[in-house]
């Protein structure tokens, strides 16, 4: 099966096999070409080119994207979109007031949404997730991490993981699975951090790791969550079965945690509204991506993180929307990347390249997602008619989106 795109009027992020992030000054460079053609064979992108140079194939179907913009997919390496029910009462609670720990310590926050999570069956959360999915995949997102964490007992965090491999199974999107039993300290273990630690070690991990149900590890390394020492045992206890680190860090407060991720080769850190010289400097000469995650910023009015100043140190940096029911109820990778540009000052080719290449590689996946590459899966955002792509970041409220193909497919 044949697709051949043509008249594409810019065909953005283009690379060369073998790109896995882009960092610092290179990330200003959005490779594009005008006037191009775009041929997709099954589920890969076969060649691209200038229109000069497109085959004649009379048995392709062909799709004119004249006056549009054709770039990949979104890679949305962060989100919590498998949850139970919803946390609006918080949002009205912090409008009147109420900061995001306050509500937290009132029995609120995370653990609010364990309890809902606990309550609801294996078949209620699929449906409720799934509506989730689907509208992030119309809205351009064609890979996506998905955290548990919102369980935080054996049978909830298997749960919530069984949910993300079905999601996984039944729809094409390519879905990782991060396992966050580490998110919040449930009531019974409040005093008692070291026996919810042995918990996650000795119950929860080998269950995981029997049916296979996650890639990665996580844990909410911040004050009055997972202090550094405990978020190391979680990283060790993760290596000991092939689960490599992605880990929330510096949301509200620095603690050196960044310099512990980097000491166990964590894939990403997370969140970052808060960074100091020193991580800095840590995170140079690490192969672990800094992940940016704007939408929770400006729901819950936090900084953003200080991406010119990574940046202008040599950083790569991604993007991510941090999708959950607390901090960030919106899975809408257009409005992160509109975000970035305006709040964190980063240009539309630094914001596309933070939302594709640089999120398939904080989840594992840059040899198959983030560009347009030959060989790479064709899943390709085509605009509506535009003046650039710089007019996805302009225009931050509207959908400019008109065909979303994952894997070859329009969805
Ligand atoms: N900060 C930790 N975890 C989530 C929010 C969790 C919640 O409030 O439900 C986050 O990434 O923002
Ligand atoms: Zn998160």
């Amino acid at each position: 099966m044949q697709t051949l795109i043509i008249n594409i009027k810019e065909l953005i992020q283009i690379r060369e096999i073998g790109i896995q992030k882009v960092s610092g000054s290179e990330m200003a460079n959005l490779p594009l070409l005008r006037n191009a053609f775009l041929l997709i064979e099954n589920d890969l992108i076969a060649d691209f080119g200038l229109m000069s140079d497109c085959p004649t194939l009379p048995n392709a179907k062909i799709i004119d994207a004249s006056e549009k913009v054709v770039l990949p997919t979104w890679c949305d390496s962060h989100t919590h979109l498998v949850y139970a029910g919803n946390r609006v009462q918080e949002f009205v609670d912090r409008i009147n007031g109420l900061s995001y720990e306050e509500i937290a310590n009132r029995g609120g926050g995370i653990l609010n949404s364990a309890q809902k999570l606990n309550e609801t069956s294996e078949n209620e959360i699929y449906e409720q997730s799934k509506v989730r999915l689907e509208e992030v995949m119309k809205l351009g997102t064609g890979a996506i991490e998905i955290k548990s964490g919102y369980g935080l007992t054996v049978e909830g965090e298997i749960k919530m993981l069984r949910v993300i491999r079905r999601l996984a199974e039944n729809y094409p999107i390519k879905i990782k699975a991060t396992f966050l039993g580490a998110h919040a300290f449930p009531k019974e273990y409040k005093e008692n951090h070291s026996g919810y630690i042995d918990l996650i070690i000795n119950e929860m991990l080998p269950k995981i790791a029997e049916e296979n149900l996650a890639d990665y590890i996580d844990a909410f390394l911040e004050t009055g969550y997972f202090s550094v020492e405990e978020t190391e045992r979680i990283m060790e206890a993760g290596k000991k079965y092939g689960l490599i680190s992605k880990i929330h860090v510096n949301q509200f407060t620095a603690i050196n945690g960044i310099a512990a991720c980097v000491k166990h080769n964590a894939l990403s850190v997370d969140h970052l509204e808060i960074v100091t010289d020193e991580d800095i400097e840590i995170l140079k000469n690490s192969q672990t991506m800094p992940v940016a995650l704007p939408s929770c910023s400006y729901f819950i009015s936090i900084p953003y993180t200080p991406a010119r100043k990574m940046m202008a140190a040599g950083l790569p940096l991604a993007l991510a929307t941090d999708y959950n029911p607390g901090t960030t109820p919106s899975g809408n990778m257009n409005f992160v990347v509109a975000t970035a540009c305006i709040k964190m000052k980063m240009t539309p080719e630094e914001a596309i390249n933070a939302a594709t290449i640089n999120g398939a590689y904080a989840m594992g996946i840059s040899d198959s997602h983030g560009s347009i590459t030959k060989g790479k899966k064709a899943n390709l955002i085509i605009t509506k008619p535009i003046h650039s792509f710089y007019q996805l970041p302009y225009e931050f409220g509207s959908n400019l989106i008109e065909n979303v193909f994952i894997e070859g497919k329009i969805i």
